[in-house]
């Protein structure tokens, strides 16, 4: 194969994924007086959040809730001036459990999640005492090779309990639930010291002001972003780092900032190759390979809350806005290589399992999954992830380092977990190069 070399540029810095935890690294470093090259291959900035016009309205097709337990993110929205905008309270919850569907008041849906699930996460502080040194318990590598549903099965419980539970986690790890590792829940549920309804708040409840693009718009003010450029190559050693991009153009820099999630690492050669437990990691990729879908039904509908089985195409539902004299709801399913959101019937056919009589009339979706640039949704771990690859991404590799949510020691998985890597790779880079 030929090449071009078109051009060398040098930086202190070279970020490459102009995300949450790119933007964070670059701004910290350039108010520390260094120079800051972020090269992204989409044509936006915002990575997995993304503020669209779809249906008629600015929908967030990737990242949106965030919660007053994230302290990174919390800070940067006081930072701005950003407020938050509250999702709907649901007056009524649909649920399928034990073959049936039931309908009722979703306090009863809470409760009957309530009754399995505080006793599955009892030990989420005993384990991850705290919750943002996630290896301050050693105990934890006793457990981080359980699978989720090796733990659901020892509760003993009614199927009715079960499919409730088990549900509930496919929608947490956006994702088979088999792959799922135990440890990554009740980090989470640490997260809220232990009350797994407060996590479950902070995962849909509030919202940005202005959407995650005013967020990450007011961050990257002042950063020299290079889009529309993909990484395929990054060559380093203790000295410095060259990276290299698709159009054969070369970035030289004292320090590289890798921000790409694991589902995407693939993408890059890196040269000297990565510690084998990285290696491993990336190729088993997370758990979460799952859609999430905006669908426009037909009529005003009153707040509702849907749950359905963990294996269904959509397994979770919620009423999100009013538009026109229709109603948007946004759905999640656990594999998005089994629903064409393009082909409205099959849409129609997933969201009828979960709640009665609604119109499709329109659905906006991205396939995150598919997309070679992300590769996965929201991180969520593998058993073994915490334990054999998370410490290791986490360590500089001479001249490289990693950022993003994937590798964040609180909320991965998150906004917050972004942010709050981006500020650790800054501050190393600062540490290891005092100016
Ligand atoms: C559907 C969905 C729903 C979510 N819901 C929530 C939520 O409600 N609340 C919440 O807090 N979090 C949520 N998340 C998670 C949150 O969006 C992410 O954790 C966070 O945005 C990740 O930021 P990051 O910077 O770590 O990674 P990313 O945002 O993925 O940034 C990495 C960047 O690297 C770029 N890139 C990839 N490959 C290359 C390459 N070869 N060369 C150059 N650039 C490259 C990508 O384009 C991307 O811009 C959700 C995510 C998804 C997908």
């Amino acid at each position: 194969m030929t090449e071009t070399i078109s051009r060398t540029e040098h930086a202190d810095v070279v970020i490459i994924g102009a995300g949450f935890a790119g933007l964070t690294a670059a701004r910290e470093l350039r108010q520390a007086g260094r120079s800051v090259i972020v090269v992204e291959a989409r044509n936006r900035i915002g990575g997995r959040t993304w503020l669209d016009t779809r249906l008629g309205r600015p929908l967030e097709i990737g990242g949106t809730w965030v919660h007053w337990t994230q302290p990174y993110v919390w800070a940067e929205m006081t930072r701005y001036g950003l407020g938050t905008a509250q999702s709907p309270v649901p007056e009524t919850a649909y649920w399928w459990a034990d073959g049936k569907r039931h309908q009722g008041d979703p306090e009863q849906l809470l409760g009957d999640i309530d009754a399995s699930n505080r006793t599955l996460m009892e030990e989420s502080r005993r384990y991850f005492p705290e919750p943002f040194t996630p290896w301050a318990n050693p105990d934890i590598k006793e457990i981080d090779a359980t699978p989720l549903p090796k733990k659901i099965a020892e509760l003993q419980i009614t199927d009715y309990s079960k499919d409730i539970l088990e549900s509930f986690w496919a929608l947490n790890f956006n994702g088979p639930i088999d792959d799922a590792a135990f440890t990554q829940a009740l980090r989470w549920v640490a997260l809220t010291n232990g009350d797994w309804m407060v996590s479950f708040e902070a995962c849909a409840t509030f919202k940005i002001q202005g959407g995650t693009e005013a967020l990450i718009q007011a961050m990257a003010a002042g950063t020299d972003i290079r889009l529309n450029e993909t990484v395929v190559a990054v060559k380093y050693d203790d000295a410095g780092a060259t990276v290299r991009a698709a159009d054969g153009s070369l970035y030289r820099a004292n320090h590289v900032v890798c921000t790409l999630p694991l589902g995407a690492m693939g993408g890059i050669s890196f040269e000297p190759p990565l510690p084998e437990s990285s290696t491993k990691a990336i190729s088993e990729g997370q758990v979460s390979r799952g859609i999430k879908a905006w669908i426009k039904v037909k009529g005003t509908r009153r707040p509702f809350v849907a749950l359905g089985l963990a294996d269904w195409q959509l397994n979770f539902a919620q009423t999100e806005y009013d538009h026109d004299g229709d109603t948007i709801l946004v759905a999640f399913g656990p594999d998005s290589s089994r629903l064409d959101v393009t082909d409205l019937r099959q849409v129609q056919a997933a969201l009828d399992l979960l709640v009665p009589e609604t119109e499709v009339v329109g659905v906006a979706s991205h396939d995150w999954t598919a997309d070679p640039l992300s590769g996965e949704t929201w991180p969520m771990h593998r058993p073994g992830y915490l334990s054999e690859a998370l410490a290791v991404f986490q360590k500089p590799q001479g001249s490289l380092l990693f950022a993003g949510s994937d590798y964040a020691n609180g909320w991965g998985g998150f906004i917050d977990g972004a942010i709050e890597s981006g500020l650790e790779a800054a501050r190393a880079i600062q540490d290891a190069t005092p100016a």
